[in-house]
Parts: C-alpha cells; structure tokens; sequence
C-alpha cells in the first residue's frame, strides 16, 4: 500500500456524465471523483447535489467540482463531453463538432500534466477515442472507448428477456462500430455451458429466426430510445463503470471497449469494438 487514492476526472457533467457518476458512487468504485463541465455552474451543482447522497454511499469518497490542473493526479479520465444525437441524427453526424470539441479538452487536460488512462464515451465513440489518442499522444494501450460494451449489454438483456434467463448467465458479444454497422458474434454466445445454437435445440419453444429481430433491436435501441425521451443515459452510465472498475482494481476482466487495431482481423490504425483484455500494469520504483 502506497497511500494513493483512486482519483477519476469526469469531463461533462450532462445526462451520460452524471449517470455515471451516480453509479460510481453507489457502487463505490473510486476515492475521488472530480466533475469538469464547461458550463461550470452546472458541474458545481452537480457535485453539490452528488455529495449530498454520499451518507448513503457504500465506501467513503470524495467528489468536487474541478479544474484541469486536477487532471494532473488522475488515474483515469472519463470523457462524455459534447453533442449528443437528436431524433434523426446519426451517432457519425456528430463527428466534426466533437471533435473540435475534443481538441480542445484533451489538450487542456494534457497540459495538466496528466499521465493515466482515457476512456471515451462521446459519440461517435470510435473516432472519438481515436482523436483523443492522435490529440494526446499517449501510447494506443491507454486511451480506450466504450465501444460496444453497451451494445453487448442490451443484447445479454434483450437474450435474456426472450430465453427467460438471467442476462449474467448469457454471454454474447456486438463487435465493429458502435453504430448503424455493428454486428452480434453468434457463433461465440453462450447461454450457461451450451452454445446459444445447442440452446435453441434443446428447447423447442423457442426459435433460430427470432436472433434476428433482437440484434436489430439492439442495433437500434439509441434510436427507438431517443425517439420516446430525447436521450440514452442509464445504460452508458453503468457500462461505464463496468470499465471503471476492470481499470481501477485489476480485475484482468475481457471487455467489448474500443482498441486500437494494429492487424488484428484484418485492419490496422483504427479504434474500434472488440473483445479486449484489460490489463493495468502497476510498476514500482526500485
Ligand atoms: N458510447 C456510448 O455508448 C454512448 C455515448 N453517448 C454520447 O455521450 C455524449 C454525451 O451525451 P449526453 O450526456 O446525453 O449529452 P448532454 O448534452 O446531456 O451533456 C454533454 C455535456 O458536455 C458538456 N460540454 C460540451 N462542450 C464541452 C467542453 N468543451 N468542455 C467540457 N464540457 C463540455 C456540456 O456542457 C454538457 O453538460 C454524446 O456524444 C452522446 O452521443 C450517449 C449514450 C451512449
Ligand atoms: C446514444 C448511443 O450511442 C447509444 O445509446 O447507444
């Protein structure tokens, strides 16, 4: 033990940030949690009103409005700043915007000094995670997305939902894009021991064709969300914090972030959903 606290920077403080810091607090992932909006009133009553839950919080922490220079001493920073889609919009037609957006927060933040790892959420989530990598010149291992860990999530559920099963006993994966191009790895979903295919066989009731209408409503859950409340929060929030906490406590957990491709499946230079080992070397000075 070397005394250090967990510290994670939160840049934008809107429905996604502040979801996310709602659930990291209640699952007490973190010592210190520092909230960064542009509109700094707002960050300020955020933290207000977050601080006031915190008797209730399972650990002990500590959650302020920030500046940059806090990115200095930060672990982890958590980006979910910018423009979200409105109805109609695709998650690509946010990527100019965003990304001079992003220009200007990364760069700010590297100026603290910052030396930890990024995690991205901002839409389009892929290219956003690879501006931030071009824009802060960390190496590729420590800036990720939350690529289709979301995606992955709604299908475990929308599996679970169908197949009356717990979606912690279904593992299945949604690789590629986090977007209009993403796509379920069927092959490789299990439900409990059996493959989902054997699944199907051994019970009659249900049906092969029915995949077919869950991965499309997967693929357009953010639109059929946006369409009745104007944005997706709740789900993004906790898929973040499912990253969170692999990062923070070593879990060597595999997750659908968004990597860097280096040849893997055919393509290089680009961020990207696919299942990762999330692995946080710790070093220590001799
Ligand atoms: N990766 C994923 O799976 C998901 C990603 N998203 C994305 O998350 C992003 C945020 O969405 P919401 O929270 O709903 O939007 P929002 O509009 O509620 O919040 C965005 C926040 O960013 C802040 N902001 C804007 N420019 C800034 C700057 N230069 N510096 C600091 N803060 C700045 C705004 O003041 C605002 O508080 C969107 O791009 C959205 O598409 C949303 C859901 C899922
Ligand atoms: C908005 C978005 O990216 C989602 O809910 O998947």
């Amino acid at each position: 033990m070397n005394g250090k606290v967990n510290r994670v920077v939160l840049i934008g403080t809107g429905a996604v940030g502040c979801s996310y810091a709602y659930s990291l607090i209640n699952q007490g992932v973190t010592e210190e949690l520092v909230l960064i909006d542009v509109n700094e009133l707002r960050s300020e009553g955020e933290a207000m009103d977050l601080n006031h839950g915190l008797p209730f919080a399972p650990t002990a922490m500590k959650v302020w409005n920030g500046t940059y220079a806090d990115c200095e001493q930060a672990d982890l920073i958590v980006i979910t700043a910018g423009l979200a889609q409105k109805p109609g919009e695709t998650r690509l037609d946010l990527v100019a915007k965003n990304t001079k957006v992003f220009k200007q927060i990364v760069g700010n933040i590297m100026k603290s000094g910052f030396d930890g790892i990024f995690l991205v959420a901002t839409n389009p989530v892929d290219l956003m995670t690879y501006v931030t990598w071009k824009e802060s010149g960390l190496p590729k291992e420590r800036v990720i997305g939350s690529g289709t860990t979301l995606d992955s999530a709604r299908l475990r559920y929308m599996l679970g939902d169908y197949f009356e099963i717990d979606p912690r006993n279904i593992h299945a994966y949604i690789i590629g894009e986090h977007g209009d191009t993403e796509l379920p790895v069927w092959s490789h979903a299990t439900i409990g021991i059996d493959k989902l295919q054997t699944f199907i066989e051994k019970n009659k009731n249900y049906k092969t064709e029915a995949l077919n209408e869950i991965f499309e409503n997967v693929r357009d859950a953010a639109y059929h969300i946006i369409d009745r409340k104007g944005a997706t929060y709740y789900g993004i929030g906790m898929s973040l914090v499912r990253i969170t906490k692999a990062i923070l406590q070593n879990e060597n957990s595999i997750l659908p972030i968004s990597a860097y491709l280096n040849g893997e499946y055919g393509h290089s230079d680009i961020y990207i959903g696919v299942p990762a080992l999330l692995i946080v070397m710790e070093y220590e000075a001799l």
